[in-house]
């Protein structure tokens, strides 16, 4: 189990979806040979950047190539671009989640609400992980959930200073808190697309991340990302995988 936790308005619920929208594309499974995908840039090179050979730079996957294959269309095998080493082989293409006008390829970020209880949410990457976001508005009961958490992504507003001391008080209390002790952490400085973000190291200084890493007892990993452009989504989704890797 995989917890997404942070203040209310955090993007956690945007940063799912668009997890999702790329699982949908990668990780139903592989469909064999000459499968390729239409639907977005990450499996239609159609739709991806080109290559000098006119090939796009969408991937798809040959026989054996792991669990990330694609769903879509079957039998368009001319121009596909078949991984060579499956899985991480797929997320090299970041910069088809990433475009100036805040839609990217990943499309219009879908709209959202405040989540006012939990949200349970299963990607496959190599195994099932579950990610339970639990609303910001649920910050007083967040421990009722720490059982079974093998991970936990911690949201926090890059563009929000004033939201920002607060935020650190949760994550101090997450971090001491027992059950999560053996939790592998990724804090996740989102909306960095805004013009007011804070630079990573703005917000390290100011929370003084360095000291609180070298306290906690977790491993603890940061990314700055934006769930509305799809900027570092790349390496959330390498951080769940690896994490969960061998993990029941
Ligand atoms: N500009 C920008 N807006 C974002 C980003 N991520 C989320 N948002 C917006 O922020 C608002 C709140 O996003 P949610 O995903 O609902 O926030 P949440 O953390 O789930 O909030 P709760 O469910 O109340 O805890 C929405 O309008 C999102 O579209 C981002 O990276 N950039
Ligand atoms: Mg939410």
């Amino acid at each position: 189990m995989c917890l997404l936790l942070g203040a209310t308005g955090v993007g956690k619920t945007l940063l799912v979806k668009r997890l999702q929208t790329i699982f949908q594309c990668l990780g139903e499974g592989d469909r064999g040979p000459g499968t390729r995908l239409g639907g977005c840039s990450w499996c239609d090179p159609g739709k991806g950047t080109q290559d000098a050979q006119g090939r796009g730079s969408g991937v798809a996957l040959g026989a054996g190539e792991g669990a990330w294959g694609c769903r879509g269309r079957p039998g368009v095998g001319s121009g596909r671009r078949p991984l060579s080493a499956a899985p991480l082989g797929v997320l090299d293409c970041p910069a088809q989640l990433s475009s100036q006008d805040g839609k990217g390829d990943l499309g219009d970020p879908p709209a959202t609400r405040p989540t006012v209880g939990t949200n349970l949410t299963d990607i496959v990457a190599h195994r099932k992980i579950t990610i339970r976001e639990l609303g910001g508005c649920l910050g007083p009961i967040w421990s009722s959930y720490y059982g079974n958490c093998r991970s936990l992504l911690f949201m926090m507003d890059a563009s929000n200073p004033t939201q920002l001391s607060a935020s650190c008080v949760q994550l101090l209390g997450l971090l001491s808190a027992e059950p999560l002790a053996e939790a592998s952490v990724l804090i996740l400085f989102n909306k960095t697309d805004l013009p007011c973000y804070m630079t990573i190291e703005e917000m390290k200084s100011l929370i003084r991340l360095p000291d609180i890493i070298a306290c906690a007892k977790q491993n603890i990993t940061i990314a700055e990302i934006s769930a509305r452009k799809g900027t570092g989504l790349t390496e959330v989704l390498r951080w769940l995988q690896d994490t969960h890797r061998t993990s029941t």
